[in-house]
């Protein structure tokens, strides 16, 4: 790698069958940064994010990882993370630190769920559920993290709380790549924005450099640039002939 960057991947083109969900895509995820994937629905987002991750193996193209050694140099939060409901949050917590011989109780306070550390998993909302997949994330202090929708489905203040957090793990030094559909939010987080359609990058910048496309808001140069999903026949009601 020429430049600075802890993951990056390389003309990544990843098929299902006969489906390219990417195509010949390459992006950068540098450390200190937060870098958005935004897009449609199906527009390869979470394939990009699992190819990363090392989830999923390109069908052609590379990932690259430089950075630190590290006990695990990638932590990834799937878009909806789920547990053994019967345990408590703190045993969740130590079933993970374990793996990695970190510290629950610390993983438990970097996203504030230390005052319901004897709460049973399965009673938990779903914004906490969520923090939780985020400390299992945090595990073994991974330089990247990979986050899928990390606020999705949340309140305003607990999406607001995620991104906070977010931004927190970048300036510690993490290379952080998100999907999201919050566009502002993206907006007051993302160092650099990844636009992402039918399985191509169509736009690539700062979350300024995207507006002054159009002058108005992200969500403006979004609708601009993206068609939508290319899978989804037009809609019909009832009686309508085919
Ligand atoms: N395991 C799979 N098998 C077959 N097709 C898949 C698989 N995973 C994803 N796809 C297809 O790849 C395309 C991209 O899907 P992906 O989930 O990456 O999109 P996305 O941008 O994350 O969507 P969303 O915003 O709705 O989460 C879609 O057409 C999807 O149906």
């Amino acid at each position: 790698m020429t430049d600075e960057s802890s993951l990056r991947a390389t003309d990544v083109t990843r098929t299902f069958g006969d489906l390219t969900a990417l195509s010949e895509v390459s992006i950068s995820i540098p450390p200190g940064e937060v870098v958005a994937l935004i897009g449609p629905n199906g527009s390869g987002k979470t394939t990009l994010l699992r190819v990363l991750a090392g989830l999923l193996s390109p069908t052609e193209g590379t990932v690259d990882y430089e950075g630190p050694d590290a006990v695990r140099p990638l932590g990834y939060l799937p878009q909806e993370p789920t547990f053994r409901p019967g345990f408590t949050t703190r045993e969740t917590a130590a079933f993970y630190a374990r793996l990695v011989d970190d510290d629950p109780t610390d993983l438990l306070d970097r996203v504030g769920l230390g005052g319901v550390a004897d709460r049973r998993v399965g009673a938990l909302s779903g914004g906490m559920t969520r923090l939780l997949g985020i400390a299992q994330a945090l595990a073994g202090a991974p330089p990247v993290l990979a986050l899928d929708e990390p606020a999705s489905g949340l309140d305003p203040g607990m999406s607001e709380l995620v991104y906070d957090i977010v931004d927190a793990l970048a300036e510690e030094g993490h290379a952080v790549v998100v999907t999201s559909h919050d566009l502002p939010a993206v907006e007051r987080t993302a160092d650099r924005v990844v636009v992402l359609d039918r399985g191509e990058v169509v736009a690539e910048g700062t979350p300024a450099e995207l507006r002054e496309r159009t002058g108005g808001p992200l969500h403006e140069t979004f609708t601009s640039l993206v068609g939508g999903d290319q899978d989804i026949v037009a809609v019909r009601t009832r009686g309508q002939a085919e």
